[in-house]
């Protein structure tokens, strides 16, 4: 009796008409609370062990049994699919917004454009062919007007958090970093410590280190008198060592022969997975499995040991060192401190944010520059009226009264290659939606500006790939030409904004100022714009490569 009711039970037509249900509900839940890789995977067990344990009661033999498993995995995997698919392309919340379809139906998509490097012209190219609003996931919306600035980084966006794409930490740590904090109450209360190290008055005070590390950089330049140098590589150091100094009162040294120059390469791979992964963070949990090259793994081991000894050695002198770290390091006013371990982790962001970034526009500028000779005269007759090459040099003497010029030529710099070109990711809240322009958003949607087809629209910025500082200096731009100071937007906008503004519009100026005063810099006649330009991507941060200049020193 029991051998028939057995055989009855389970056949191979059941077997797919409970994978469908399972597929169907699973999405539905799905839909509710998005899954990671290791949920899915737990969940996926949990359903296939259950319907194993109904066969194995309900079929015949083992051999029957395994045939309805195999199954039953396959039809709940392809409901599963289906379903989610059909979904997100007819359905889904989103479905009026256009987009690619590729987009709509997976965020492999977004991987597949992150990993070319191409992502900030895939981009703006959707905008161009789509319009301000383009659906760049199944459950992302990219905006590129200037209403939006304000609906999703101005005061209207104070409920709107960082989207999951900060979830992941590129460096394998164990803490949180304040730059990847996602709750609004954390990151308020950890991001005031950090405003503290870089307040005005800060600033300033740093400016003595900026121009003693600057001077290193005089005296490595000094030794190539006369020669082609790799200006990149040069301000890549000096930028590192700059933050390094800066933040935990240490140089890296990497000006000097003996400095850790692996970091920098390390940073930008790391950064690099991090951009893929923050494409699909779901996979975060086990994406440090994936295999990578084993340079890099040397390397990534390398940073990270580096960085934790200069963890330990700076957390030892605690709040005395006139560096950022004492600010981080500091109880807030009610004296809550933030936990080690997000400390440790704060670190390395600490460095990452403060000088990749500074180094980009650094080298932008002296690619702009030296390309256009009746700027780099300009610009270079303004420094030296500002500073005689002599008395101690300060940042007051190169603001953008003294220096309207040079202040032209870094905001051009930032607008045509903002260092971080593509999205600042933020999400809407999990109950309510979010009115952006004359869109209502709905809730747990991800959505951003796209700085880089911001910057580079005509309509805001007339000649838009035209590097002319003169438009930035109102006596001098030509009344016919769009201006729009909304839509210049590199270091972000809100809560989130960039921290360091002023400690990097000043470390630019002094940076400019002091090798221009002391060096004639010159871009040869036959430098290849085609192969720089081909060399710039975008892995979250530009990359670039060489910047070949000639360098001569100046007796004046
Ligand atoms: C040209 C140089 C720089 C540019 C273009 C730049 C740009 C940005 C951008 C676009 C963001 C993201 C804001 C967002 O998510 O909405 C950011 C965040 C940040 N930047 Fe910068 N940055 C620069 C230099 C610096 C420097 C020198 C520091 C020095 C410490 C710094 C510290 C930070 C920090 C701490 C954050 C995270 C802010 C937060 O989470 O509240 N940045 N920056």
């Amino acid at each position: 009796m029991l051998e028939s009711n057995r055989h009855l039970t389970v056949s191979p037509s059941i077997a797919a008409a409970a994978a469908g249900a399972a597929g169907l509900i699973w999405h539905r839940v799905y839909n509710r609370s998005e899954p990671t890789i290791r949920s899915f995977a737990r969940d996926l067990c949990l359903t296939e062990a259950t319907f194993i344990a109904i066969a194995i009661f309900g079929a015949q033999t083992a051999l029957q049994t395994g045939i309805v498993s195999v199954i039953f995995f396959f039809a709940y995997l392809g409901t599963l699919g289906t379903s989610i698919a059909v979904y997100r392309l007819f359905f889904h919340p989103l479905r009026k917004f256009p987009g690619p379809w590729q987009a709509k139906l997976t965020k492999w998509t977004g991987v597949r454009w992150a990993t070319s490097g191409e992502l900030h012209f895939i981009v703006q190219a959707q905008h161009e062919k789509y319009g301000d609003v383009v659906r760049t996931g199944p459950n992302e919306l990219s905006f590129a007007s200037i209403e939006s600035i304000k609906d999703i980084h101005g005061a209207n966006a104070n409920k709107i958090t960082r989207g999951p794409y900060n979830y992941p930490s590129p460096y394998g740590a164990a803490g949180l970093s304040m730059p990847n904090t996602r709750s609004h109450h954390e990151h308020k209360a950890r991001r005031r410590l950090w405003d503290g190290g870089l307040t005005m008055n800060q600033v300033r005070s740093y400016e003595p280190r900026v121009v003693a590390q600057c001077d290193i950089l005089c005296s490595v330049l000094r030794e190539y008198d006369g020669q082609v140098v790799d200006m990149k590589l040069l301000i890549d150091w000096l930028t590192f060592d700059i933050m390094g100094d800066l933040a935990f009162s240490k140089s890296f040294g990497m000006m000097h022969d003996g400095g850790p120059r692996y970091y920098t390469e390390a940073v930008r791979r790391a950064i690099r997975l991090r951009n893929t992964i923050g494409q699909v963070p779901w996979m975060s949990t086990v994406s440090y499995l994936l295999p990578v090259d084993p340079e890099f793994r040397k390397k990534a081991q390398k940073f990270t040991t580096l960085s934790k000894a200069i963890f330990d050695e700076r957390k030892a002198k605690g709040t005395e060192p006139n560096d950022i770290f004492s600010y981080i390091l500091a109880s807030d006013k009610d004296g809550a401190k933030t936990a080690d371990v997000d400390v440790e982790a704060d670190a390395p962001s600490l460095v990452i944010a403060g000088s990749d970034t500074s180094s980009v526009t650094a080298t932008f500028l002296f690619y702009f520059v030296t390309r256009n000779k009746s700027i780099y005269s300009g610009l270079s007759d303004e420094i030296d009226r500002a500073w005689d090459g002599k008395s101690p040099m300060s940042s007051d003497m190169l603001n953008p009264d003294k220096c309207p010029i040079l202040h032209g030529c870094i905001c051009e710099a930032l607008r045509i290659w903002p260092p971080g070109p593509n999205h600042s990711q933020r999400r809407t809240e999990d109950v309510v939606g979010h009115q952006v322009g004359d869109d209502w958003i709905p809730p747990e949607t991800q959505l951003s500006v796209h700085i880089f087809t911001v910057q580079r629209n005509p309509k805001h910025f007339t000649n838009p790939l035209e590097f002319v500082p003169e438009r930035w200096i109102d006596s001098k731009r030509d009344p016919t030409w769009a201006h729009n100071t909304r839509a210049w937007i590199p270091f972000q906008a809100g809560a989130y904004a960039c921290a360091g503004k002023q400690l990097a519009l000043n470390e630019l100026r002094v940076i400019m100022a002091k090798i221009m005063r002391k060096f004639k810099i010159t871009m040869k006649d036959d430098f290849d714009h085609k192969a720089f330009n081909d060399k710039i991507k975008s892995f979250q941060s530009l990359v670039m490569g060489e910047l070949p200049l000639l360098v001569e020193e100046r007796k004046d």
